[in-house]
Formats: C-alpha cells, sequence, structure tokens
C-alpha cells in the first residue's frame, strides 16, 4: 500500500506546526521521521492517518482520496499506534485488540472463530498472551505499547503508523517489536526518537525540523555528522557497525 502525502501544513492558532511537507511512502517500505522534541513529528502523523485534518495539502492511499474513504474503510487499510490513547471507560485487554476486529465486520456480526484465532495469535507475538483478562490500564507503559501492537495486528492493516513505538520499552522488547513489524511486510511510518534504532530498520528516513522535511533518503545517506550537529546539536562519529553493517550513530557527551 503506497501512501503519498503532498504538501501538507497544519496550523494551530495561526502558528504552523508543519509546513508543506510532502512524504512518498512506497508499498512495503518501512520509513522513519526523526527530529528533535517539538519538530512536528506526531502532528505529521496525526496528518496521515485522519486523526487531524490538513489545513492545506492531500494525503492519498494507493491513489485514493484519504478523507474521502469511509472510517471502516481507513481502518481496514491503516493502523495507528499513538502513544495518546485516552480511554473514557477502562477496557480489558482481550477487548482492546478486539477491537482491531471491528472493520472488518458487519453491523451486528458476530465473533467469529477465525477473529478469535487472530486475536489471540496477535496477543502471542507481542507475548502478552496470559494477560487477556487484566484491565487494559492497569498494565505498565511497556505492556499498554504492547497490546496496542497487538491491536494493529488484529486489524490486519496494509499500512501501520506508529508514534514513537519504542517508548516504555526495554531494550528486548524495543528489538522485539520493530523486528516484528519489519516482518509483517506492510507498509510501515513511524516517528523513531533512537537514531540507531533508525538505522537499523529504515529503509529510508525523513528528518524533520521546525515542521519541515530538511533532509531525506536512505540512513546512510541522510545520517552524517553535519546533519545530527545541524538538527540536534550533537556531536557524533558515524561509521558502519562491522557485525550489522549498518550505520551507527556514537554519540560523543560533552565530559
Ligand atoms: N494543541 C496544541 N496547542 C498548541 N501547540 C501545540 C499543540 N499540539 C502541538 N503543539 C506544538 O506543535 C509543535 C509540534 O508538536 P509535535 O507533537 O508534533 O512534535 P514532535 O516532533 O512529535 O515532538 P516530540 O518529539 O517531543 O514528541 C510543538 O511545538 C508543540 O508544542
Amino acid at each position: 500500500m503506497k501512501l503519498a502525502i503532498e504538501e501538507v501544513s497544519y496550523s494551530i492558532l495561526d502558528t504552523p506546526i508543519i509546513e508543506d511537507i510532502s512524504l512518498h511512502i512506497k508499498t512495503g517500505q518501512f520509513v522513519g521521521l526523526i527530529g528533535p522534541n517539538g519538530s512536528g513529528k506526531s502532528t505529521l502523523l496525526k496528518n496521515a492517518s485522519r486523526i487531524l485534518e490538513p489545513h492545506t495539502g492531500s494525503v492519498h492511499l494507493d491513489g485514493r482520496d484519504l478523507y474521502r474513504l469511509t472510517q471502516k474503510q481507513t481502518a481496514r487499510e491503516m493502523a495507528v499506534v499513538s502513544q495518546e490513547t485516552s480511554l473514557t471507560f477502562d477496557f480489558s485487554v482481550q477487548e482492546m485488540v478486539w477491537m482491531g476486529r471491528h472493520p472488518h465486520k458487519r453491523l451486528f456480526q458476530g465473533d467469529t472463530e477465525k477473529d478469535r484465532r487472530i486475536v489471540n495469535h496477535a496477543l502471542a507475538r507481542v507475548e502478552m498472551n496470559g494477560f487477556e483478562e487484566r484491565s487494559f490500564m492497569s498494565l505498565s507503559g511497556g505492556e499498554k505499547q504492547r497490546v496496542l501492537i497487538a491491536r494493529a495486528l488484529a486489524q490486519e492493516a496494509n499500512i501501520i503508523i506508529l508514534d514513537e513505538p519504542t517508548n516504555h520499552l526495554d531494550i528486548r522488547h524495543q528489538l522485539q517489536l520493530l523486528d516484528l513489524v519489519k516482518k509483517l511486510d506492510v507498509t510501515v511510518l513511524t516517528a523513531l526518537h533512537d537514531i540507531n534504532l533508525a538505522a537499523m530498520y529504515c529503509d529510508y528516513i525523513y528528518v524533520i525540523q521546525n515542521g519541515q522535511v530538511i533532509t531525506s533518503g536512505t540512513p546512510e545517506a541522510v545520517l552524517t555528522t553535519t546533519m545530527i550537529r545541524n538538527v540536534f546539536g550533537v556531536e557524533t562519529e558515524i561509521g558502519i557497525h562491522p557485525v550489522t553493517e549498518k550505520t551507527h550513530i556514537t554519540f560523543l557527551a560533552h565530559i
């Protein structure tokens, strides 16, 4: 599934938050957004996933205008894992993941054996089976994050949009989650703070600063000492890791 974001801008109270951003994401690509705090990554992801409607510009899914699809059509195609899951009522872990099946159901259609299998499999893939009856709100931040990923898996969407999916996760679960998402063979757009993880997993990276894309390309092309100094104000040493053969960044603390 292809995602085309064309010249999208979004303002809050006349203050531009993102300006003229264009992203072109090919089917099956794993694309990362990196940039400092407040640069506009979450706002862009919300514009790309129908949480906030862009003030100008357009978002197309395989050539179809996102805003002309029904909510249900969108949910069959696109899953969103965001940090802000505000719930009015508490739900059990199982209920949270079942929600991922709703876009696939007709009105009043009951749950099927297939739904049950998909939900159980999704929970197992994020190692949250055994937590089915627990209240979602009682989970730790990392456990919540894994349940939200399970819900996205149960949704069986062709594109997944993630906002800082590794937040709250310990290192094993960070790697497990990104491995899992990478292996799904779907199109992925994700904001990531950890630039080394972005280098390991992304096919393509967009760097956002002050609400604009300032550069984009493969991790090897984009992740340079000059870019990181200019955008993040941090000195680095960058090389190719001998084992992973991926770009590896060593951050040089001011000590
Ligand atoms: N509702 C709002 N009212 C006012 N300003 C807002 C609002 N929502 C976001 N902003 C501002 O928009 C800018 C971009 O925020 P956004 O959350 O998109 O950045 P981000 O790159 O995702 O940041 P972070 O890395 O810290 O998560 C920030 O300066 C933020 O304070």
